[in-house]
């Protein structure tokens, strides 16, 4: 059935022992493309085909750069806070998308039919290699969209067409393609193989290196925060609803084109303890170091995290303690944490059982900041798939308040911007709803030579302008600086 001696052409010139390997590691997906064109013609459709084999050892960043000839605009990268899990897609086997409130229905939906008729092989790797979608969610869909964000659907995945996963020490590379019936599965494999050998051969001769750079912050009415953070707090006070997220954006301005791979590099050096994320949408990239983690689903174990309240790190070890005491103690800081751990409480106990939560908050300490922060687990029910369980906790109040609905129109209404992807769920999930998502804060959309960088605060009842204005700056800074050390002074 396979014409073999396609690869055997493709392969000639290349050294003996490498040929050999090559070829053993390409059968299998050349016998697997050769079954999926079988089934596509019978079908009448297009087959999902994806295929993993384990890799030698190459650094995740040097493969993300290496990605830029051949996958520019189509690159993504995940990893989470303890980097037991990081994810590189180049290309796009096909993007899933959709707009509107049932995004999150309709992307499970298209999902699943992809899956239906698609050959997984080998079926038993770790959970994040093979079929994975890598995305996320804007974080209002009623919001009109803005040019800023024409790009960015209110749902989209990408189902890389490689994909290098690293999992507890193991690599994986997988391959996914979409088999129209019509497709020759030879011609398919050989462009695999291609593009494989390059990506992997580049990203095995490359550093990123990390050019000196400069750039001047553009701060557009600065006032215009404090005005609506005064106004919300009035309205809060009067009753109409108990917190809400007011977010700020700011522009930078840099002397040169920003390369996402330089700024994903400072922030994989810099934001030790956060989720890394980049998504890459033509000319648009939107990136970013979270510390905040959503929710994350492992078998049927569901993980959320309850983050809010924040002070600046300390310049010493004991003003650093004294620092992260204080906030512990603060009754502003706690008020707008415990709003936060009773609706994922909310949440958990609707769609889980086993569900555990510690009475007090912790520290959690990244490098700019330190939070308030309340672990959440619980086993999922029959029914609760993760992405069901980011529908229903998104957006939490650590995002946009309390309750809910009141709070997100308050957004929509005094905010003045499009948030677009900014403190929405972006992640991953595989074929077995296995997947994890963090809230894209700490973020910032690049377009060329400039960054559009977002940040935001809990508003209470007794929440200050100034102080909230201030806490925004530390918010920026982790991007700021990965942008290649500007400071607030650059203005
Ligand atoms: C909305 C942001 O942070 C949230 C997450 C943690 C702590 C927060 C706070 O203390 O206000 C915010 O709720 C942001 O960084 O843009």
């Amino acid at each position: 059935m396979c014409n073999r001696s396609f690869l055997h052409g493709f392969l000639h010139g290349t050294k003996w022992g490498e040929t050999v390997v090559a070829l053993i590691k390409v059968m299998d997906l050349e016998e697997l493309l050769a079954r999926g064109g079988q089934r596509a013609r019978a079908l009448g459709s297009p087959v999902l085909i994806s295929h993993t084999r384990l890799v030698s050892e190459v650094d995740p960043l040097s493969f993300f750069a290496a990605g830029e000839d051949l996958f520019t605009g189509q690159r993504s990268y995940w990893a989470d806070q303890d980097r037991r899990v990081q994810l590189v897609g180049l290309g796009a086997a096909r993007y899933v998308e959709a707009n509107g409130t049932n995004r999150f229905s309709a992307v499970e939906t298209e999902w699943q039919s992809l899956l239906d008729n698609a050959l997984v092989e080998p079926r038993d790797t770790h959970m994040a290699a093979g079929p994975v979608l890598l995305g996320g969610f804007s974080f209002d869909p009623l919001k009109p969209k803005s040019k800023l964000w024409a790009s960015y659907a209110d749902a989209s995945f990408q189902l890389p067409r490689h994909l290098l996963a690293v999992m507890d020490g193991e690599l994986t590379l997988t391959f996914n393609v979409l088999l129209q019936p019509d497709e020759s599965w030879q011609a398919t494999a050989i462009q695999a193989a291609d593009e494989q050998n390059k990506l992997m051969e580049r990203a095995h001769r490359l550093t990123v290196k990390l050019h000196p750079a400069s750039g001047k912050i553009r701060e557009r009415e600065p006032e215009s925060y404090h005005r609506i953070v005064e106004k919300a707090a009035g309205h809060i006070r009067e009753g109409a609803l108990e917190k809400v997220v007011l977010a700020r954006k700011m522009e930078v301005d840099m002397d040169h084109v920003i390369s996402p791979g330089q700024v994903l590099k400072r922030l994989h050096d810099q934001q030790a303890h956060s989720f890394l994320f980049v998504f890459e949408r033509g000319a648009s990239c939107f990136i970013g170091a979270s510390p905040e983690r959503l929710v994350k689903r492992e078998g049927n174990r569901l993980i959320s995290t309850c983050l809010a309240g924040s002070i600046p790190r300390g310049n010493t070890p004991e003003e650093d303690e004294q620092l992260g005491q204080a906030l512990l103690e603060d009754h502003k800081n706690r008020v707008e944490h415990a709003v936060v751990v009773h609706m994922i409480r909310e949440a958990f106990e609707s769609e889980c059982t086993d569900v555990q939560i510690p009475e007090a908050p912790r520290l959690y300490k990244v490098r700019d900041i330190q939070h308030l922060y309340t672990p959440v687990v619980g086993k999922a029910g029959a029914d609760t798939s993760l992405l069901r369980m980011v529908e229903r906790l998104h957006p939490t109040p650590a995002l946009g308040g309390y309750p809910q609905q009141q709070s997100v129109e308050m957004i929509r209404e005094m905010e003045g911007f499009d948030r677009g992807w900014y403190a929405a769920p972006i992640g991953w999930f595989n074929h077995r709803g296995d997947g994890e998502f963090a809230v894209a804060i700490r973020s910032g959309l690049l377009h060329r030579e400039r960054a559009v960088l977002f940040a935001g605060c809990g508003i209470v009842g007794d929440s200050d302008p100034d102080s909230e204005y201030e806490e925004t700056w530390v918010k920026f800074r982790p991007m700021l600086s990965a942008l290649g050390g500007i400071s607030r002074d650059d203005r």
